[in-house]
């Protein structure tokens, strides 16, 4: 079998810890769709995976050594991948449809992205489908609050599946929980575990190729629409709770919103257009400047560029922090319409300051602020500092 003709999908399933990431992982190898799929797990947890199927022997079973998955074990992670490759290559595995990546619950699934994003030859053999993250209707709320990681972990998920709905009193918070969601991760389909829609099509195949279709499916993956039409509502950050303890004013990057969360507040969603091709060359050192100075803060980068050498062959870009996925070609506009696309997650970076960094990039007209030529010549410029401060 040809790895590069057909990339094996990677999911990445996260959620806090006792989220039910286990608990969902064992229905859903249940489903045959999910046949020959291989799992890496790290030891932690005490429910084990049941139905491993890509061989039924503990050799099958592909564990990482203790620690988190993102950040003691990287090194790890792209050997056991590069392994499954090699047994691939060799035999040993006849099949391998699929893999699911389950990080702990303290995880950050961004470096897990980027273990295979930034790993060439693993891009050979591999394609990121997307991050499925788990949480409690019990303690989410809770959790949100108390711990950065989990708010983080909903903020780069592409489906979000609210577990433990099956219990009593839980459906009352659902509507305040489902809202904080959608403003952290508008783009996110969230989908509750007891729905029997939460199965196999729901929370896969969320990446730029559709297998159904053989082709890339860029609305489907970019979710555009959601950003901006949470945008024109105006309703940017505005979910409102109970917890007025927190101090707010220390996370005001000057962006609306009120009442929010300290972690929540430092997240920004948010969308970028541009209706005229780019030069290449242009676009790169936008992405190039943003990402080397504030690419941790990037948690998720998606787009498709209208580029002037080539505008009608869109390219598709994708960013985890520092690390993007080589840029794709596609062969015609999906929709016809031509128009660059961006959207952003980011955390600690103020949409408005990646918003006048794109604008100075693309020669959009501003009042008193800096040019493109003002923020790539200046001598005095330094890395990181905000424009215009
Ligand atoms: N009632 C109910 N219990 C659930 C559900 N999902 C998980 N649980 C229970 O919650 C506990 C934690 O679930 P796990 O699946 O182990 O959670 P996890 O996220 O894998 O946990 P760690 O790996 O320890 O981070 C277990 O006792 C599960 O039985 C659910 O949808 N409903």
């Amino acid at each position: 079998m040809s790895l590069s003709a057909h990339p094996i999908p990677v999911s990445v399933l996260t959620g806090f810890l006792g989220s039910g990431k286990t608990t969902l992982l064992n229905r859903l190898l249940k489903d045959p769709a999910l046949s020959d799929t291989a799992v890496i797990i790290n030891e932690f947890g005490d429910v084990g995976i049941d139905h491993l199927l890509v061989e039924q022997s503990s050799e099958g079973i592909i564990e990482l050594s203790d620690g988190c998955l993102c950040c003691t074990v990287r090194g790890e992670l792209v050997d056991t991948l590069a392994g499954l490759i090699d047994r691939l290559q060799t035999g040993q595995i006849k099949r391998l449809k699929r893999i699911v990546i389950e990080t702990t619950g303290l995880a950050d699934p961004a470096p897990v992205l980027q273990a295979i994003m930034g790993h060439p030859a693993l891009l050979q053999a591999f394609r990121v489908d997307g991050v499925i993250t788990t949480i409690d209707a019990v303690n989410g709320t809770a959790t949100l609050d108390a711990h950065e990681e989990a708010v983080k972990q909903a903020a780069v998920a592409d489906r979000i599946i609210i577990t433990k709905t099956d219990l009593p009193n839980v459906r009352a918070s659902l509507g305040d929980l489902r809202l904080r969601l959608s403003s952290l991760n508008p783009a996110a389909d969230v989908i509750e575990a007891s729905d029997p829609r939460s199965n196999y099509a729901a929370l896969f195949e969320c990446g730029l190729y559709n297998p159904e279709t053989k082709t890339a499916d860029v609305q489907r993956w970019l979710k555009a629409e959601a950003y901006e039409s949470r945008e024109a509502e105006g309703h940017h950050h505005h979910f409102d709770h109970d917890h007025h303890g927190h101090d707010h004013d220390e996370h005001d990057h000057g962006d609306h919103h009120h009442d929010v969360n300290r972690h929540d507040a430092s997240i920004r969603s948010f969308s970028l257009k541009h209706d005229q091709p780019v030069p290449f060359s242009t676009f790169e050192m936008f992405i190039d400047l943003l990402r080397s100075t504030h690419g941790e803060k990037l948690l998720r980068v998606k787009g498709i560029i209208e580029i002037a050498e080539d505008p009608d062959r869109p390219l598709v870009i994708h960013g985890v922090q520092q690390i993007f996925h080589p840029p794709a070609r596609l062969s015609a506009w999906p929709d016809g319409k031509h128009e660059t696309r961006l959207v952003m997650i980011t955390k600690d970076l103020p949409e408005s300051y990646v918003r006048q960094l794109f604008d100075a990039f693309l020669g959009h007209v501003q009042i008193d602020t800096p040019d493109r030529a003002a923020l790539t010549d200046n001598p005095l410029a330094i890395p990181g500092h905000p424009i215009g401060a």
